[in-house]
C-alpha cells in the first residue's frame, strides 16, 4: 500500500485528531492517531496487517514464530498480523504497571517473536514490551507498527518496520507552545498517569 492510501484510511475513519493530547510517554502533542478507529473496520484492519507483513523483508518474515503485542492498542493489529503471517498472536498487558504475559499465554524458550504495536511515539512502550517478551523466553527478531510518529528517530534495539513514518511534534510539559498551554489536555490511552 502507498503511504497516501494508508493515510486516507486514517482520514476516512476520522482517526487523525487535532487538539491537545497527553501521550503515553507524558509528552504532549497537537496530533493524535486514534488507531482504534482505523481498526474498528475488520476488513480495513486485515488489509493494513497484510501491508505490514509485506513491509517485513522475506528473510525476517520467514523466521517469525509468534506475534506479541502490547495491550491495549497493539491487540487488534497484532492479531491481524498474526493472521497475515499464519502464526499465533498473543499480547502483554500491564495490570500492575509492568508488561507481562497473562491469560495462559506462554512462549517456548527461543521462540522468534515479532513485536507489533499500533503506534510508536518515543518507543518507550515498545521497549518495555520487548523486555517483557524476552523475560518470558522469546527472542524478539523485529518490531512492526502501523505508524512510527518519530519519523525514524526511535531506536527499539531490533529492526523496526512501520507501515508509515510521520513526524508529529511532541513537547515536554514545560515547553508547551502557547496554543497548547491555553487548552486542557485529554489523555486517550490507557497507561496510568505517573
Ligand atoms: O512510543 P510511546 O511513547 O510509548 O507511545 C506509543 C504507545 O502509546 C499508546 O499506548 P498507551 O500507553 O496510550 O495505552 P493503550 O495501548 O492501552 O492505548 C500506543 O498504543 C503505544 O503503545
Ligand atoms: O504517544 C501516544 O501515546 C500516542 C500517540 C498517538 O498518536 N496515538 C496513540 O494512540 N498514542
Ligand atoms: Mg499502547
Amino acid at each position: 500500500m502507498l503511504e497516501d492510501e494508508i493515510l486516507s484510511e486514517f482520514r476516512a475513519s476520522q482517526a487523525l485528531l487535532e487538539g491537545h493530547f497527553l501521550l503515553s510517554s507524558g509528552r504532549h502533542s497537537a496530533h493524535y492517531l486514534q488507531c482504534a478507529r482505523v481498526l474498528m473496520d475488520p476488513m480495513r484492519a486485515s488489509r493494513l496487517a497484510v501491508a505490514i507483513a509485506q513491509k517485513i523483508p522475506r528473510e525476517v518474515r520467514s523466521q517469525i514464530q509468534k506475534v506479541v503485542s502490547p495491550a491495549m492498542g497493539g491487540v487488534i493489529i497484532g492479531h491481524e498480523v498474526g493472521r497475515a503471517l499464519n502464526v499465533e498472536a498473543m499480547f502483554v498487558e500491564r495490570p500492575t504497571g509492568t508488561f507481562e504475559l497473562r491469560r495462559g499465554f506462554a512462549l517456548t524458550p527461543g521462540d522468534k517473536v515479532l513485536m507489533v504495536e499500533d503506534v510508536v511515539t518515543t518507543g518507550l512502550s515498545s521497549r518495555e514490551a520487548i523486555k517483557a517478551i524476552e523475560e518470558a523466553g522469546g527472542e524478539v527478531i523485529a518490531a512492526a507498527a502501523l505508524i512510527d510518529r518519530s519519523a525514524g528517530a526511535v531506536d527499539l534495539g531490533v529492526p523496526f518496520f512501520p507501515l508509515v513514518a510521520l513526524n508529529f511534534p511532541t513537547y515536554a510539559e514545560d515547553e508547551l507552545p502557547p496554543e497548547l498551554a491555553a487548552t486542557p489536555a485529554v489523555k486517550p490511552g490507557s497507561r496510568a498517569v505517573a
